[in-house]
């Protein structure tokens, strides 16, 4: 259910700018949306996550919620994704049930990622793989370890950080399972067009590592 690529929102107060930017990238064939803004208070984050989750449902893709189980739980959102701060995941996952999407950050630590899985972690996320603008004291993850979770771990691995069309081939040749992009995406002049060029690259790129 974690593949291809995922979109995360940027901290954008303009409630109907970020509904025009997620459906243009929904159209431009994203496959996973996270609704994170950090920026919001919780009534912003609830009116914009309940205004993206039927656009999310119309084109038959998760959504995610960075953060809070509350507001996940509160609008039967598809996922949540968690941090080292956000809480602890076995607890976090016994609230969500199990038929929830669970994401887990492990930075640039592939014991986390185990731990994660063991806790109960849908998927589990390594970054920052390059420079991000989003994030610039994210700590850096080499691509080393999407090789070692395609050795050690039966669930998906998201790489996260900085992440462009220039140098995600390289992301993917190393074995991540899907791509989480921010600026890239939602501050591209053209989002769809943005969406549609990592989607195909994604494409590209897998059918090169596979073959
Ligand atoms: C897919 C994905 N990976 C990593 C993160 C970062 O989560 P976290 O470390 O909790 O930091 P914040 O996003 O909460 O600032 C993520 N959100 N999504
Ligand atoms: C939210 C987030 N988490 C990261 C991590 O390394 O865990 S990097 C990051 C920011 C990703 O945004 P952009 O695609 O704009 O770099
Ligand atoms: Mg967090």
């Amino acid at each position: 259910m974690i593949s291809g690529l995922y979109a995360i929102t940027p901290d954008e107060a303009d409630t109907d700018l970020l509904l025009a930017k997620v459906e243009a990238a929904l159209q431009g064939g994203i496959r996973v949306l996270q609704y994170r803004n950090k920026q919001a208070s919780y009534k912003l984050q609830t009116q914009q996550a309940s205004a993206i989750l039927p656009l999310c449902k119309q084109h038959q893709v998760p959504f995610i919620i960075n953060d809070s189980v509350e507001l996940c739980l509160a609008l039967n959102a598809d996922g949540v994704h968690i941090g080292a701060d956000d809480g602890n995941i076995a607890e976090v996952k016994a609230r969500l049930g199990a038929n929830k999407i669970l994401g887990a950050s492990c930075y640039n630590r592939f014991d986390l990622a185990l731990s994660a899985q063991q806790a109960g972690a849908t998927y589990v996320a390594f970054g920052a793989c390059f420079a991000s603008s989003t994030k610039p004291h994210a700590p850096v993850a080499s691509l080393d370890l999407f090789k070692q979770a395609n050795a050690q771990l039966h669930i998906p691995a998201v790489a996260i950080g900085g992440i462009t069309l220039e140098n995600v081939p390289s992301v993917i040749q190393a074995g991540a399972n899907s791509i989480a992009v921010i600026n890239a995406i939602f501050n591209a002049d053209d989002v769809k067009l943005a969406a549609q060029q990592f989607a195909r690259l994604f494409k590209e790129s897998t059918l090169k590592a596979t073959t």
